[in-house]
């Protein structure tokens, strides 16, 4: 018999993110698993089919699978819920397939691979408290396919992979394939699933770095690295800048959202597109202009692209308030967790442990009873979130049922090189992070659990009466302002660096009350003219979103190996030199 699949501390996550629509949706008629009054049931390797599973995506380290087969015997099995408007997906990990194809998944400076805790488990001991938000991840859960099952289980991953093999992008496929060792798989609820007569249209934002490093974007900074310098003074001033998402400035999020639309039509991987479960790569497909013109009748399809209708859109909803209170948070976890730079963090590792490259010891290391170059545990990840948690304001932590904060006059924590360590890892997983939108006639599914009002409605003539909702408790979460410096100092002397350390130090422990870089903070989105407003006045609203309910939740949150340290400070050598160059070269202003 196959052992029981191990649904860990993720457990409780997963139950209550479906607590709200448990309520609302009628009982499953599942018969998998143990919780036969729940959706999704505990599920274990023997309920896996590979002929049931398809292709939906993948990412640097992780493919995923959206259930293919019939659709009773999904409902039956309980990988679809019993009104069908639910599903999950199989995220399987990837493994590197050839040397020299290395991509930055899997560069390595030991060889060896870090053990990373249970992805299921860091989403929700480490993760969703510190975006303070219960429901914005979507449920997951582990299926182990070790010790007895890893003869069927790892049947299961040889037979799915042949099967999926040729519906991945070729790109993907030269350097990493599924990993056939892995010994589990995880699911987690597809947010791409649409019912079968339902209409829903799935963004996926990989928004990236949120806050100032300097005088340029750290974002546009790695594009021209990307370019190889190539790219043009037109194209710089053209390209993304995450910075204008969180500008609070209602031009900036239009030109954000063109700049990623852009991005989509040109085969980037900042902007994804999702129709029935599948992606959707061409701007121009008629199914996806119909779809549009469908779901936002406003819009006249004849004479709008569907490029067009989706800045329209889109803009609209990432200027709403519970989004742009995600993203201040992601900007803020980003920024604050990692109060050092890299450069700074290296010269102090090499200080203090003798080693060479950063997160490898020197042969005369002190540290042999609790290693600095251990891979971080579950357990230590979530000490360090719950310290930084316990410093945060009375606000946020009230929100998250932490405890309360720390007073002000212990500011004499002193930050760690294990904790700093940490805090970079962490700050590296919210970077590279993903907003996940679902959009689509209103139901109550598809606005945030915790809403019973929709986003956003509109009167006939398209100004939109928002009641805005601030779905994370953000009161101290206020813009971010581009020109100010960065938190981390970048001194490589041993005596800047002190004072570089001790000032991060009480920017992330120092039990201030609030946890934010002053220099960072600029007036709350709700203290000036909100985007939304902006927009109004500015002519350019065309109510495409009026009657589309929309859903936010955050992907791509696992950890990150100790061993990336090392690939980021090269990196960042790396970008510094080619922006260097460029700039001089193209003859790019001092001052944007
Ligand atoms: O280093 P970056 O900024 O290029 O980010 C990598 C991403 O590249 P991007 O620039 O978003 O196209 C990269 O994305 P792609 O594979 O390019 O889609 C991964 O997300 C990678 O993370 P991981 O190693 O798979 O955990 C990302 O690596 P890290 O976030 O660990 O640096
Ligand atoms: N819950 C989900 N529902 C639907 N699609 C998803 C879900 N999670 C991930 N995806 C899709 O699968 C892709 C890869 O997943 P994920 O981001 O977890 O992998 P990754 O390898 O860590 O990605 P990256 O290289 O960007 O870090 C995502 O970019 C997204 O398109």
């Amino acid at each position: 018999m196959p052992s029981s699949s191990s649904v860990p501390p993720s457990e409780t996550l997963f139950k209550s993110s479906l607590r709200d629509s448990a309520r609302t949706r009628p009982g499953p008629s599942s018969t998998a698993g143990s919780n036969a009054d729940q959706w999704p049931p505990s599920m274990n390797a023997s309920h896996l089919d590979p002929s049931q599973w398809a292709y939906l995506a993948e990412g640097g380290k992780n493919l995923l699978l959206r259930f293919d087969g019939d659709l009773q015997a999904g409902k039956e099995a309980g990988w679809v819920n019993a009104n069908g408007s639910r599903a999950l997906a199989l995220r399987l990990v990837k493994s590197e397939r050839e040397q020299g194809a290395s991509s930055s998944s899997f560069s390595s400076t030991s060889g060896s691979a870090d053990s990373l805790p249970p992805r299921p488990n860091f989403e929700a001991s480490v993760i969703a408290p510190l975006l303070g938000k219960e429901h914005i991840l979507p449920p997951t859960a582990r299926i182990s396919l070790e010790g007895e099952q890893m003869g069927a289980g790892s049947l299961f991953l040889e037979k799915v992979a042949a099967r999926i093999e040729l519906a991945r992008p070729a790109e993907r496929r030269r350097v990493a394939g599924v990993d056939l060792e892995a010994g589990f798989v995880d699911m987690v609820e597809d947010l791409t699933w649409t019912a079968p007569g339902d209409e829903v249209l799935a963004v996926e934002i990989k928004p990236k770095w949120l806050f100032p490093t300097g005088k340029y974007s750290r974002y546009k900074k790695h594009r021209v690295l990307k370019s190889q310098g190539q790219l043009t003074l037109e194209q710089w001033n053209a390209l993304y800048d995450p910075l204008d998402l969180v500008s609070g400035d209602a031009e900036r999020i239009h030109k954000a959202t063109e700049a990623l639309v852009q991005d989509w039509e040109s085969g980037g991987n900042n902007l994804r597109v999702f129709m029935g479960g599948q992606a959707v790569r061409d701007a121009k497909s008629n199914d996806l202009q119909r779809l549009l013109s469908r779901l936002f009748p406003q819009s006249n399809p004849t004479h709008t692209s569907s490029s067009q209708i989706l800045v329209s859109l889109l803009k609209d909803i990432l200027s709403t308030s519970d989004t742009q209170a995600v993203l201040q948070r992601l900007a803020h976890l980003q920024s604050s967790l990692a109060p050092l730079d890299i450069q700074t963090l290296s010269t102090w590792w090499r200080a203090q442990t003798g080693g060479q490259a950063l997160g490898q010891e020197g042969d005369g290391s002190n540290s042999s009873s609790s290693p600095l170059s251990a891979p971080p545990s579950l357990e230590e990840y979530r000490e360090f979130a719950q310290d930084w948690l316990k410093l945060q304001p009375r606000s946020d932590a009230e929100d998250d049922g932490q405890q309360e904060p720390t007073s002000s006059s212990s500011s004499s924590v002193a930050l760690t090189l294990r904790q700093a360590v940490l805090g970079t890892l962490l700050s590296a997983t919210f970077k590279d992070c993903s907003l996940f939108l679902r959009l689509g006639p209103e139901q109550e599914d598809m606005t945030p659990s915790t809403s019973t009002a929709p986003v956003s409605t509109s009167t006939a003539g398209g100004a939109v009466e928002n009641e805005p909702r601030q779905e994370l408790q953000t009161q101290s979460l206020t813009s971010v302002t581009e020109n100010s410096s960065a938190p981390a100092a970048s001194s490589s002397t041993t005596n800047s660096l002190a004072a570089s350390l001790s000032a991060s130090a009480s920017a992330l422990l120092g039990g201030s009350s609030s946890y934010l870089d002053p220099k960072l903070v600029g007036p709350h989105v709700g203290e000036r003219n909100t985007p939304r407003e902006e927009s109004e006045g500015s002519g350019r609203q065309t109510g495409a979103a009026a009657t589309v309910g929309h859903m936010l939740r955050i992907i791509d949150v696992d950890a990150k190996p100790l061993r990336k340290l090392n690939y980021w400070l090269e990196l960042e050598g790396q970008l510094e030199e080619a922006f260097e160059l460029w700039k001089d070269r193209v003859g790019l202003p001092e001052t944007e």
